[in-house]
């Protein structure tokens, strides 16, 4: 009998889920969750890697071709005999024993993803069917972080889970928006089909320890912009209009926030905070560049009791002080 799983008008499942391994019956041995994380070694991968590690139940494999993604960021764990790295591009298959998976691997940065559209289209549609394939072959249960993009330029405001968006499908901004919104079809179409067990979260813009000094995105770019240099300038797109706002997944130990603002007020307060020499300049927006964005967390907050913890103002000096050690740069007061 296929589990009854409601997700209002995606039910239908017409097979039952596949059987996970034996050894997670077995009466006289009890197997460590075998647990694989792809794109582990990025900034979000490798705090969930920590969170997960710190259960002795649990043996991590990372799976990362380093595009985006470091092997500095696991170093606390090379060598543990509850860890595995492996370099591995997700667009090639990929047999191996798990028990769930947590697939994150592709570059979410746009200045990243842009770079090569095609491969990055390839990363969430062959990425994502290879999990799934092998989610279905061994009866893992699989999550794929999709992103706040699966909505566009959104028409709604706040964003709920129920919105379908409003997407470009040949921007430059497609290959991520789209692939992601691919993504999330293949795994409710293997829920539906093969009784695959899915979890789905959507990213919005978020920021926090180890990301890449030379990420792209907006956050990271005004701190690492002020800290290195202080005539350099911080360009802040034509955002006055603009309103955005900072999530991110409650699994990771990434600093969190979900207020709203615009990129000239991040621009200031990013100045104000760290370096009151930096000349803050505006720029026409890039092509596709969503207006406005924020996520309603209601239901985040009622199924998992997740809400953001860190203010910007919290987060800010937090992020300085990464990239500081990073850099090499203390602050001068
Ligand atoms: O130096 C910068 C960088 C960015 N910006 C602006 O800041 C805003 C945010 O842009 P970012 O590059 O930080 O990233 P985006 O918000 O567009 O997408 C990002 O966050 C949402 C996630 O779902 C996506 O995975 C991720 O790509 C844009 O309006 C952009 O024009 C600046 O004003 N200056």
């Amino acid at each position: 009998m296929a589990q009854q799983i409601s997700h209002g008008e995606n039910d239908g499942i017409t097979k039952p889920p596949p059987e996970p391994s034996p050894l997670r019956k077995a009466k006289f041995f009890q197997a460590n969750m075998r647990i694989l994380v792809t794109g582990g070694a990025g900034f979000i991968g490798s705090h969930l890697v920590d969170r997960l590690m710190q259960n002795e139940k649990n043996e991590v494999i990372v799976l990362d071709n380093y595009f985006t993604g470091s092997k500095d960021n696991l170093r606390q764990w090379i060598g543990h005999p509850r860890f595995e790295l492996i370099r591995h591009d997700v667009t090639e298959p990929l047999l191996i024993e798990v028990d769930q998976i947590y697939h994150l691997a592709c570059p979410a940065s746009p200045i990243f993803y842009k770079y090569n559209p095609v491969k990055t289209i390839k990363t969430n549609v062959i990425g994502t069917l290879n999990m799934l394939g092998l989610a279905k072959r061994v009866g893992a249960r699989i999550l794929l972080t999709s992103t706040s993009e699966v909505y566009g330029d959104p028409l709604v405001h706040p964003q709920t889970e129920d919105y379908w968006g409003n997407v470009n499908p040949i921007g430059v901004r497609s290959c991520y928006d789209e692939g992601k919104r691919v993504a999330e079809t293949l795994m409710f179409d293997y829920h539906r089909q093969h009784g695959i067990e899915i979890r789905i979260a959507r990213i919005f813009n978020t920021y926090g320890p180890r990301m890449n000094i030379d990420d792209g995105r907006v956050v990271s770019n005004f701190i690492a912009q002020a800290i290195r240099c202080p005539e350099r300038r911080q360009e802040a797109s034509a955002t006055s209009l603009i309103w955005l706002t900072r999530i991110s997944p409650c699994f990771a130990d990434s600093i969190l926030n979900a207020s709203e603002f615009t990129m000239l007020e991040l621009a200031e307060t990013v100045k104000e905070m760290i370096n009151p020499k930096v000349k803050i300049i505006t720029v026409e927006n890039t092509p596709d560049d969503p207006r406005q964005r924020k996520p309603d967390i209601t239901k985040a907050n009622q199924l998992l009791g997740w809400e953001p913890k860190i203010k910007l103002h919290e987060g800010i000096p937090l992020m300085e002080g990464d990239f500081r050690h990073r850099l090499g740069i203390p602050r001068k007061d």
